[in-house]
């Protein structure tokens, strides 16, 4: 089945809360650019690289919850359209599914999808979308229905869905007056990141620079003007791809089109000095589909039971092989929506380097 949005082009087609801060901020930026670029050189430059949907930007927003301010309310509303797109385009897709499925609705929760339907149509302005309290309450209605719990409980890893279509469990809180969109909301929305995003923060005692790209097939060639001076590559893989078809190209695997794309990054002479950090993102997502998804239906070299821990490590082991004798690599298993988490693996993949660094500095035993 497609991953259409019925002609909904909500995500991906203007820029994130990010990119417009950080094109607003550009002429400033580009007056004290001299000034800052040798405190540039001096910072930890971390660059997030992975496919699309893998988690970077889940990441770099964590790092902002975590090591800089966090979200003033003025920024998290520039969120809230982007979070009612989410929805719209979570409920477009689970009404696809349904009716794909052949699945019936009673006949009040068929007329609560008609409003649905009506309300997208008559829809102008995907950009500064705000949904209207008495829809989200009708959108609530569809979702609550057991004819759309039975999809989603049953299929949802049977068809293309966004991974915030769990916005719908709160579509009554996020589509009230004077609603804010909170620190979970932020983390979880998605948007396609169409730029070049980077913040800078101080962690123990160090200066870091992050880096986010797209990982869109377009995005990727923008890759290599960040290449520069990078100490650290962090690359995402979602573990929930292990089953997916590459949206862009549905020849390919999405895991072993991120494997490729980790292979050539590891093998980039310009990375020989860097150190190589992989997340094993989605892991959440990843255990719970297991259950339904044997490994071994994508993977036939995979001779291992469908176990957490063995289809964990013979993915791991799979990224693992593209590494040399020359790069520091650390791997961890990660849920970027999970705040603690982020900020337990980064602390210890920092603390990590820093000690493989002193000691091939000579100076930690
Ligand atoms: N359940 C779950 N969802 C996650 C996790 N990591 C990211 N997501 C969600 O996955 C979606 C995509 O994440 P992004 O951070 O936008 O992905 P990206 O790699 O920046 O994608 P591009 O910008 O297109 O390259 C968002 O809705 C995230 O909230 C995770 O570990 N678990
Ligand atoms: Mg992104």
């Amino acid at each position: 089945m497609g991953a259409g949005a019925g002609g909904l082009s909500l995500r991906g087609a203007r820029l994130s809360p990010e990119e417009r801060a950080n094109s607003s901020k550009s002429r400033a930026i580009d007056r004290a650019l001299s000034k800052d670029h040798t405190d540039d050189l001096n910072r930890f430059k971390i660059l997030l690289l992975g496919t699309a949907e893998s988690g970077k930007s889940t990441i770099f927003r964590q790092m902002r919850v975590l090591h800089l301010d966090g979200y003033a309310k003025e920024d998290a509303l520039e969120y809230l359209s982007i979070i009612h797109s989410n929805c719209m385009e979570a409920l477009t897709q689970l009404v696809e599914a349904c009716s794909a499925f052949g699945i019936l609705h009673d006949i009040t929760v068929q007329e609560d999808v008609d409003r649905f339907e009506g309300f997208k149509k008559k829809l102008r302005d995907p950009e500064g979308l705000v949904i209207p309290v008495v829809i989200g309450r009708c959108m609530d209605r569809v979702w609550q229905s057991s004819s759309m719990q039975m999809c989603y409980e049953t299929r949802r890893f049977r068809f293309a869905l966004l991974d915030s279509a769990k916005f719908m469990d709160n579509i009554v809180r996020l589509t009230e007056d004077n609603y804010v969109p909170t620190i979970q909301d932020i983390v979880h929305c998605r948007i396609s990141t169409t730029g070049i995003n980077e913040i800078a923060f101080n962690h123990k005692k160090m200066d870091f620079k992050m880096v986010d790209v797209g990982g869109q097939r377009s995005e990727r060639r923008k890759w290599i003007h960040c290449f520069d001076n990078v100490d650290m590559i962090l690359f995402i893989v979602s573990m929930s791809d292990y089953d997916q078809l590459d949206p862009e190209d549905h020849k390919y695997n999405r895991m072993k089109q991120s494997y490729e794309i980790f292979k050539t990054i590891v093998h980039c002479d310009l990375f020989r000095h860097a150190s190589i950090v992989l997340f094993l993102n989605k892991y959440d997502v990843f255990v719970e589909k297991l259950k339904t998804s044997p490994l071994r239906r994508s993977f036939k070299s995979y001779d291992g039971d469908n176990s957490e821990e063995s289809a964990r490590d013979f993915i791991k082991k799979l990224f693992r092989r593209c590494i040399t004798d020359r790069h520091k690599f650390f791997v961890f298993e990660t849920t970027a929506t999970d705040t603690g988490n982020i900020d337990l693996v980064f602390g210890s993949a920092v603390a990590h380097i820093v000690n493989e660094n002193l000691r091939s500095a000579g100076l930690h035993e």
